[in-house]
């Protein structure tokens, strides 16, 4: 099953599109992971096994496990994925970018060593950088458009031939790049304007949209400007907000993060 067909079936089965943000901060973790060897993995098994039946997709993002040479327990926690939750697909979030010979390695980090669904990749070295990854014809590539972060404007906003460089972003990639019907595009929710001026642009595509929850973006907002006609389209992404959720009563952390998947979801789906 290729990576769309594998989004619209979770969409439907879990009647979601929350995203589950895998961003472990070892900081941050509960006190039992933070010494034990493979204590990013057990965190992230139980983060997962609490909130798969309210995810559309799980995210991790490879700096979190790089930054502590913790790829081997994000190994493992992508085959956990792939083997206890199948229908769900994997996105890693890796943002590559470079040339095509160095950009075919990358493709085959995400989606032969991780086994991923789908990736995240900068278009900002233009088309050659970005083909390697399109040779997997079932996978995603979920290329960087209109990102959450202020400094994101510094050239995303760029006026270029009278309209922003995103929009550029946008239009490249639904005219050329999506000859295969396998692109996503990342808008941020941050900026609900722009996701409604890039769903203008690209149609049905799916979105990947980063910034609810501890970056406070506006989920009805989000929600109205990002929604397709079929009342999808979306992979809403929550990561710290789930992960580092508050206890409440007897509640555990995964409780807590369950919790918070739920309410997240419910609000989603309440303006679809
Ligand atoms: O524009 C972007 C692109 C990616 N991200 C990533 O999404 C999550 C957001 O985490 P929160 O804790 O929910 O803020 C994180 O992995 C970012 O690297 C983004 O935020 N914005």
């Amino acid at each position: 099953m290729n990576f769309i067909t594998k989004l619209n079936a979770a969409w439907a089965a879990n009647d979601s599109l929350l995203c589950v943000g895998l961003d472990p901060d070892i900081e941050r973790l509960p006190v039992q992971f933070r010494d034990a060897p493979d204590g990013i993995y057990q965190f992230c098994k139980e983060i997962i096994d609490a909130t798969a039946g309210l995810a559309c997709a799980f995210k991790p993002q490879i700096a979190y496990f790089a930054a502590l040479a913790a790829e081997g327990q994000l190994e493992r926690i992508c085959a956990y994925l792939r083997e206890a939750y199948p229908h769900i697909p994997l996105i890693l979030d890796s943002k590559r970018g470079d040339i095509g010979a160095t950009a075919k390695q990358y493709a085959r980090e995400a989606y032969d060593r991780y086994g991923a669904d789908a990736v995240t990749v900068s278009p900002y070295m233009g088309s050659d950088s970005v083909e390697p990854y399109m040779e997997w014809q079932d996978r995603g590539v979920i290329v960087l458009c209109r990102t959450s972060n202020p400094g994101g404007s510094d050239l995303q906003f760029l006026q270029v031939d009278g309209k922003p460089l995103y929009q550029h972003v946008a239009q490249l990639v639904a005219d050329k790049w999506n000859a295969n019907g396998q692109c996503a595009l990342v808008v941020g929710a941050t900026f609900p304007e722009e996701i409604r001026a890039v769903r203008d642009i690209v149609g049905e595509m799916p979105l990947l949209i980063p910034g609810i929850g501890a970056q406070g973006g506006d989920i009805e907002a989000t929600v109205r400007a990002g929604r397709t006609t079929s009342g999808t389209g979306m992979m809403i992404n929550s990561s710290r907000a789930i992960l580092y959720a508050k206890p409440q009563g007897g509640e555990d952390f995964a409780a807590a993060a369950r919790r918070v998947a739920e309410e997240t979801r419910q609000a989603i789906n309440a303006h679809r």
